[in-house]
């Protein structure tokens, strides 16, 4: 039987999550929350249907949830918010039928993981991470919870990436180094050493720019 599940969110990367949890083809989509859209209006066809209230009264009817939200720290708290309001309520993974996922590697629960992007061997991805179009996560890697890879970010083997980071489209990290937690790694940036939390990083090389706080704006 098919699976029911809600996206929460209702912007442009529900879109392409909607679009991966199609292609993947477990799970029907009952519709779509959002509380900051008019109820009954319509995104690829799935009808926004309310917000946490919506969750609160019918999430024993669901077999999950994503949150389809691309900020990361946003995110995070509002599957924080998820777990109250509807205990029990499993976070749902979707992964294109495209991606590649090799021996040993363990995705979070609530991840999703898009078309044409490979994990490698015994790489770990945490809770609610997002890998974009064409991204790679290679040998022996951990990204933590709520991380994200905006498009043809890659990485090599043995990389650390800490909760919350977030590696711009194009970035290219080195084997074996290690990024901090609520990091960006900016757009394009090739990071060849060692990047402390907290910390905005771009450039060929990759240089620290400025500290950021949790939750500071990035997309
Ligand atoms: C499907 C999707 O859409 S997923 C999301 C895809 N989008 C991304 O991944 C992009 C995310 N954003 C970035 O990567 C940005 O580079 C950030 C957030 C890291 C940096 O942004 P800010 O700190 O706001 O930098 P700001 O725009 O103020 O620019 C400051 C200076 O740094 C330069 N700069 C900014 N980012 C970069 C970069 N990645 N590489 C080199 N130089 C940069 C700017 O050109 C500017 O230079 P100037 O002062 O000489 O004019």
């Amino acid at each position: 039987m098919v699976k029911k599940i809600v996206l929460y969110g209702a912007g442009g990367h529900a879109k392409a999550v909607a679009d991966t949890v199609e292609k993947q083809g477990v799970y029907a989509i009952t519709g779509l929350l959002d509380d900051n859209r008019p109820i009954g209006s319509q995104v690829y066809g799935y009808e926004i249907m309310g917000g946490l209230d919506w969750l609160t009264r019918h999430g024993e009817e669901l077999d999950g949830v994503i949150v389809a939200i691309g900020d990361n720290w946003t995110r995070a708290a509002l599957a924080e918010s998820i777990r109250k309001a509807a205990p029990g309520l499993p976070f749902a993974t979707a992964i294109h039928p495209s991606a590649q996922l090799a021996r040993g590697s363990v995705i979070g629960d609530g991840s999703v993981i898009m078309a044409g992007a490979a994990v490698g061997s015994d790489s770990r991805l945490g809770e609610h991470t997002v890998m974009y179009p064409l991204t790679s996560l290679d040998h022996d890697s951990r990204a933590g919870a709520c991380t994200s890879f905006a498009p043809k970010a890659v990485t090599g083997g043995g990389v650390l990436i800490g909760d919350y980071t977030a590696i711009a489209i194009g970035a290219t990290l080195a084997h074996s180094v290690s990024i901090g937690e609520h990091c960006v790694i900016g757009a394009g940036a090739t990071v060849l050493g060692n990047i402390p939390s907290h910390t905005v990083a771009y450039g060929t090389p990759a240089r620290p720019v400025r500290e950021r706080s949790a939750g500071e704006r990035y997309l």
